[in-house]
């Protein structure tokens, strides 16, 4: 077999299809954190009167001296020698969406021909990577390169061990020597300080117990699994992460057999082996099924405090890639790797949980509670109605603008799901008579409805909203597979924690005029229920209609990337952000302009390798057939068959040559589009020119592609075709 296609499908076939699981051959339990520098490891490698100085700071949550973390570096160092580590980094979430580390050894040449190894709480505590070669947004010159990476105390170091290395990875933030964040962790633990006071605040009006408020999550994960030989027969899968043509197979989803199916065995074995490296590094990963599409998978693990859970989130990406190389996979996270058929999202649940163990999203048992849980509740709601397109701006990319509006996935108009009983307990609110003035604190409640105890879940499901509730907590279902969810979390944090300052503000005026407290946030809350009402939706968003009255409602619906972002340079995000102290103006422009050079890049890439298969690859598989053609109808012409009898061999041959002629003239166009788009200078012309130009000829051209690899000899057919991407494993 001549052609990359088939030795790659020959590799994909021959592959042990039963594979042995690797069984830790423990209980999940007894090595679950095995390789995270916990509390528990801290008190192991720590003298008595150092651990209980930073349980006080910890508990305080005061900054930790030079002194503590000059102690704790050499704990650290201890720990990780012991468990055969060699080296050291800084572990950051730059721009780029991936995360990045700069290896040091401990080890250090003394002088004499002896060494030692050596940390530092210097080490520990910042470094000095160079920020100009990171999407820095004009931020920082490759003149002036400097950045720095803080050590982030609250979210545990790790040992992460490839190819046979081990490396101590101290999760960081990244700033600019001028001090502007270069990375998705800084804001997102700003935005942490700003939802617990403002939630705090607001928690103090029901229980004075309160003093904390942090919000929690947990991500729902998608993927796709491809076998590696197939994967490295697909020149657009390597270096775009999705197929820019190909055929959908004549089997796809529509059976719906592949969802919650029994799990293939070589699968299988790729999950336990994900979840035993996951669990040694403190991923509390729990459920893994089948999704919807042929080959697509999930795993989700337990939630948790959100700057971990995003930690947790971004180390497991990097986890999967690797451990599926193990097994001869290749990990898609791509958003849309097929056209066709469902995307990948990952969905992220968010609540709010209090030091006192209390989930602010969760109906309670009593009328006490209850206005509580509304008032939390209702405030998410506001919130997300105040600033909907900077949640839509959150999740822009170019990879999620092709999942977003179809198989199952949210369409770009943001809108909340509540499910029935809410929506009822909140027309209830709305309407229902309050006394005016309230003798009794008895009285109030008839203005509550009684909530039912709502089990997880119980709720209805409704795949196309983009922000479903779910019994105890939010489902923000907008967000695509790749993304770093501390650009979603960043806005969510901040909105709830502007809109609950708000609230606090509204009510504390009420009760200085006399309103007694209760009556007063209940005031609000009606107030809140009546004003959002917009942002509600529980019926079909991919209707037609929905996207009629959707607009009628005022709210947006913003297709493609480039102008879904322009809201994180209005003035009103500018204003939100910078009141709460989570980012700066230039902050938020250098974001801006990361995000739209990001976007035309990966067109720019994708437009490249279409014109590159298409030259070299398919439309010359396809010449070569049609001469095969014209060879077969000559010969019978010149045997003197008749005419009728090679009629359909003729129209084959005019159909291949006027594909493939469609197919030359859009991918010449598409390339003159794209030196127009390159010229211009501004980064927000080019990306509009990019997805408005260039783009829409990936459709056409995929169009004639796909008729042309129906009717070519498959033997001819150079690339794996997506029966094989999806079905050989
Ligand atoms: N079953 C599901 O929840 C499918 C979700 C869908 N894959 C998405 O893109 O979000």
């Amino acid at each position: 077999m001549s052609n990359l296609r088939f030795s790659a499908v020959e590799a994909a076939i021959s592959r042990d299809k039963r594979p042995a699981v690797i069984a830790a051959g423990e209980k999940a339990s007894s090595y679950f954190g095995k390789n995270v520098f916990t509390v528990k490891k801290m008190k192991e490698y720590l003298p008595k009167n150092v651990f209980a100085k930073l349980t006080s700071v910890i508990e305080a949550g005061e900054a930790i001296d030079f002194d503590l973390a000059e102690h704790i570096s050499q704990a650290m160092k201890s720990w990780a020698i012991s468990n055969g580590v060699s080296h050291y980094t800084h572990w950051f979430q730059p721009l780029t969406g991936a995360t990045a580390e700069k290896h040091d050894a401990f080890f250090e040449p003394g002088g004499d021909g002896v060494a030692i190894e050596k940390f530092t709480a210097d080490a520990l505590v910042q470094q000095e990577p160079d920020a100009s070669s990171f999407p820095n947004g004009g931020i920082r010159n490759t003149f002036e390169a400097r950045g720095y990476t803080g050590w982030d105390p609250s979210s545990p170091a790790f040992i992460y061990e490839t190819g046979g290395s081990k490396t101590l990875c101290i999760p960081t933030v990244f700033l600019s020597y001028t001090g502007e964040a270069l990375d998705y962790k800084a804001p997102l633990l700003k935005t942490l300080n700003a939802l617990d006071k403002a939630a705090v605040d607001v928690a103090q009006y029901f229980d004075k117990g309160v003093e904390k408020v942090f919000a929690s999550l947990g991500i729902e994960q998608e993927y796709f699994l491809v076998d590696l030989a197939l994967f490295n027969g697909r020149p657009d899968l390597q270096l775009t992460g999705r197929t820019l043509f190909g055929h959908m197979s004549a089997k796809g989803q529509q059976l719906e057999d592949h969802y919650f199916g029994a799990i293939p065995e070589r699968v299988l074995a790729f999950m336990v082996d994900l979840e035993q490296e996951a669990l040694k590094l403190g991923i509390p990963l729990k459920t893994r099924h089948n999704e919807v599409a042929p080959s697509q998978f999930e795993c989700a693990p337990m939630f948790e405090e959100i700057n971990l859970a995003i930690d947790h989130n971004q180390l497991l990406m990097n986890l999967m890639d690797q451990v599926a190389l193990r097994h001869n996979f290749k990990v898609l996270l791509h958003e849309k790797p097929y056209a066709d058929i469902n995307g990948s999202g990952k969905h992220n649940n968010w609540s709010l949980i209090t030091n006192t163990g209390i989930n602010l999203l969760s109906p309670g048992k009593t009328p006490k509670n209850n206005l509580m849980f509304l008032t939390f509740f209702v405030n998410v709601i506001r919130a997300v109605y105040e600033h909907s397109d900077l949640l839509r701006a959150s999740i822009a990319t170019a990879s999620n603008d092709h999942r977003l509006g179809a198989n199952e996935a949210p369409p770009a108009i943001i809108s909340i799901f509540l499910g029935s009983q809410l929506n009822a307990v909140l027309d209830e609110v709305e309407t229902a008579r309050v006394a005016k003035k309230v003798k009794a604190d008895s009285q109030l409640w008839h203005g509550i409805p009684k909530i039912p105890t709502l089990q997880l879940d119980n709720t209805d499901r409704n795949r196309t909203s983009p922000f479903a509730f779910t019994g105890n907590k939010f489902e923000f279902r907008a967000v695509g597979s790749s993304a770093n969810s501390a650009s979603p979390m960043t806005v969510l944090n901040a909105i709830v924690a502007e809109q609950l300052i708000k609230f606090k503000v509204e009510v504390d005026k009420q009760i200085k005029k006399g309103t007694k407290k209760d009556l007063a946030i209940l005031n609000v809350v009606r107030k809140y229920i009546k004003e959002s009402k917009a942002i509600r939706f529980e019926g079909n968003g991919y209707s037609k209609e929905w996207e009629d009255e959707a607009a009628k409602r005022g709210l947006s619906n913003i297709k493609t990337t480039p102008r879904a972002l322009d809201v994180y340079v209005s003035e009103k995000t500018e204003k939100m952000f910078e009141s709460l102290g989570i980012m700066t103006k230039r902050e938020g422009e250098a974001r801006h302009e990361i995000l739209l050079e990001n976007y035309f890049k990966k067109i720019q890439i994708e437009a490249r390798v279409i014109g590159e298969i298409v030259n070299s690859s398919l439309v010359p598989a396809a010449i070569t057939y049609q001469n095969e053609l014209i060879e077969n109808v000559k010969g019978l012409k010149d045997l003197g068959v008749k005419a009728s009898a090679y009629k359909s061999q003729s129209e084959l041959l005019e159909r291949i040559g006027e594909h493939i002629n469609i197919i030359l003239e859009e991918a010449e166009a598409m390339r003159q589009e794209r030196k127009k788009a390159n010229v211009l200078e501004d980064v927000r012309d080019k990306a509009i020119a990019y997805d408005e130009n260039v783009k829409p000829y990936f459709d056409k051209i995929r169009y004639h592609l796909n008729k042309l690899e129906q009717i070519v000899d498959d033997r001819k057919w150079p690339l794996p075709k997506l029966r094989e991407l999806l079905f050989v494993r």
